[in-house]
């Protein structure tokens, strides 16, 4: 095998480049580029290659019928016509157009948004509401409704997408074994009042429920309880002391007041510290956790969240589980961080999974809420050296369940997440069941689009060192390709990057250096594009394409400049992961 560097001119013959090119002395500054397009040759091309293959004659294309097609040359100013039927067969959502074309291509939001999807939020006109928004991944927790339901809502949302072009994908929540109380039989909420008793319960608890009466899901509880513990709700929203024991029944005293949301979540302190063992000796996935999941895989979901994951094991159990059963196996596992032996296991978790979440509202119960922040902080860390999507969940904007507008330290936190530049922000309870899902979204997309345009301004690069990740030697070109173009797309302060990418790789690694413009991710199918969508800076685009690069950037340019997304001048670099190739051009 080969190892090359080549540098092709226009007519594909080797030159050495010129040194004022390699320098990037920069002659005029405006505002984002660092010196004039038309200094720069109309296309300078360079290439790594891994293989010593033959390259083809760059001006045919295989269509989808496999027919070759002729396409224009790229100095031309091809017509749309000119690409015949294809030019349908670009898919973007209509949101992104409008964006790239009314704002450009750097004000394009980076960071990406997930939105819990509940009562508040389940029709199809408030889903297509909130794909207008700005929601990238829909959330479906498995904690809350039945499958019915959700599946309605996983339908509705792929109705979306085909019908107006969006790629929202649905990422399914495991319940996971959580001790939670029950629901209050029909009503909404129960408000316990201070030096209130209450009875928690192992019981099944018929219509006939008695006053102050909650029921637990943990069939232990009334075993391991000690009278003195504990009893915190929802990580301390609400919080009772055990006062007695008989049989099944605990009784307990409110001394914190608040409400009771159904199936609000339980923990066990004693002397001060959490009683682990309660969930530590329940499975992570449930019985009922793996019907969901088998019912996550009929449905197609793009991403399955695995709530309190305590090590590897369960993630590659729950991998080799999916792969069995889903022939093309492209359902991504996320590792829900909340639990304390899941920070204790971090980098093993992480490493096994395809994604993670800082799920907030667990691990705050679990762990000291001042040592959240640092937590996150890793979590979001690790994650972006290793490579995988990272999530940032929970209370970013709490009090927009019931206000309109959010509070000063509700937007600082948001603007905190994304300057730790997470892959993505969650809303829950905000999206699933608050009064005002849209205006909530729209917090996290402005302060996203802000607080990045923001650290561009201040080139606060960070200077993180992101550890090589390749397990082959394939890997390791693909990453140090990723990590130029990363660099070079900012140093000559480039419109966009294009990454030609069947299984998303490419694409990914090019994210993980956060470059300063967007990037433009080609795939060919629609799955893939879907789970882009979760990802830093990316901007998926469904096309076919193949191997032959020259082709798919002609075909590309015709298609964007045809829809107005991109212009002639525009300066790109674009990376494949078919020749492992770096070009940067100008659009013709
Ligand atoms: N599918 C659903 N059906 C009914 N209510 C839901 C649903 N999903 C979410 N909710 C409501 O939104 C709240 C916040 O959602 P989320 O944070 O996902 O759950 P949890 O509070 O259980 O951690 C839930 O407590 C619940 O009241
Ligand atoms: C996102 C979380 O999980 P869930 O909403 O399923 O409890 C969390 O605990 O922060
Ligand atoms: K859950
Ligand atoms: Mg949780």
């Amino acid at each position: 095998m080969s190892q090359s560097l080549h540098l092709f001119s226009p007519s594909s013959s080797s030159v050495a480049l010129p040194k004022q090119y390699l320098r990037f002395t920069p002659s005029v500054s405006t505002s984002n580029r660092r010196f004039p397009v038309t200094s720069f040759p109309r296309r300078c091309c360079f290439s790594v290659r891994a293989s010593a293959s033959a390259s083809s004659d760059p001006k045919v294309l295989e269509t989808e019928n496999g027919k070759p097609e002729i396409l224009p040359h790229v100095t031309a100013s091809p017509e749309p016509a000119a690409v015949s039927s294809d030019s349908a067969s670009i898919e973007v959502d209509a949101v992104t157009e409008v964006e790239l074309k009314e704002n450009g291509f750097r004000s394009t939001r980076r960071t990406k948004l997930v939105c819990t999807i509940g009562p508040a939020t389940c029709g199809f006109e408030q889903l297509e509401a909130l794909a207008v928004g700005g929601m990238n991944v829909a959330r479906i927790n498995m904690c809350h409704g039945d499958r019915e339901w959700h599946k309605a809502v996983i339908e509705r949302v792929r109705r979306l997408n085909e019908e107006k072009g969006y790629a929202v994908a649905i990422m399914m929540d495991t319940e996971g074994s959580e001790i939670h109380m029950g629901d209050f039989g029909g009503a909404p909420s129960a408000k316990a009042e201070d030096g209130e008793i209450w009875t928690f319960t192992v019981r099944a608890l018929g219509s006939s429920r008695p006053e102050r009466t909650i029921n637990v899901n943990y069939d232990g509880f009334a075993e391991d309880v000690t009278i003195g513990d504990e009893l915190l709700v929802d990580g301390g929203m609400v919080r009772f002391e055990v006062i007695e024991k008989i049989g099944p029944d605990v009784k307990c005293r409110c001394t914190d007041p608040g409400l009771l949301l159904p199936r609000a979540n339980l923990t066990f302190w004693r002397d001060g510290s959490l009683v682990r063992e309660r969930n530590a000796m329940l499975p992570t996935i449930s019985a009922k956790d793996w019907l969901d999941i088998d019912f996550g895989i009929a449905e197609g979901v793009d991403f399955i969240a695995i709530s309190f994951v305590k090590s590897a094991e369960v993630i590659n159990h729950l991998k080799s589980y999916i792969a069995a059963r889903s022939c093309d196996s492209d359902i991504s596992v996320i590792a829900k961080i909340e639990s304390i032996d899941s920070l204790k296991n971090l980098e093993e978790i992480i490493q096994a999974s395809d994604g993670a979440m800082v799920a907030r509202g667990d691990l705050g119960a679990q762990i000291p809420l001042e040592q959240v922040p640092s937590a996150q902080q890793r979590i979001v860390q690790v994650c972006r050296q290793l490579n995988k999507p990272v999530i940032v969940a929970s209370q970013l904007l709490e009090s927009m369940i019931e206000y309109p507008t959010p509070t000063r330290a509700e937007v600082a936190d948001v603007s905190e997440a994304v300057r730790q530049r997470a892959d993505a922000l969650m809303l829950s309870g905000e999206s699933a069941m608050g009064q005002f899902p849209e205006k909530a979204l729209a917090v996290l997309r402005s302060v996203s689009v802000r607080i990045e345009k923001w650290w561009r301004e201040e080139k606060r690069h960070e200077a993180m060192e992101l550890p090589d990740i390749g397990s082959s030697f394939s890997d390791s070109i693909s990453e140090e390709i990723c990590t130029s173009a990363a660099k070079m797309a900012n140093n000559l302060g480039v419109d966009a990057l294009f990454v030609y990418t069947k299984n998303g790789h490419m694409a990914s690694l090019l994210s993980r250096c956060r470059p300063d413009c967007p990037i433009f991710a080609f795939t060919t199918t629609t799955s893939v594009r879907r789970r882009l969508n979760l990802q830093w800076g990316l901007i998926p685009f469904r096309l076919s394409f193949s191997d032959d690069m020259e082709s798919n950037l002609n075909k590309t340019f015709s298609l964007l400049k045809a829809r107005g997304m991109i212009k002639s001048g525009d300066l790109i670099i674009a990376v494949s992961d078919m020749l492992q190739s770096i070009q940067v051009m100008i659009v013709p």
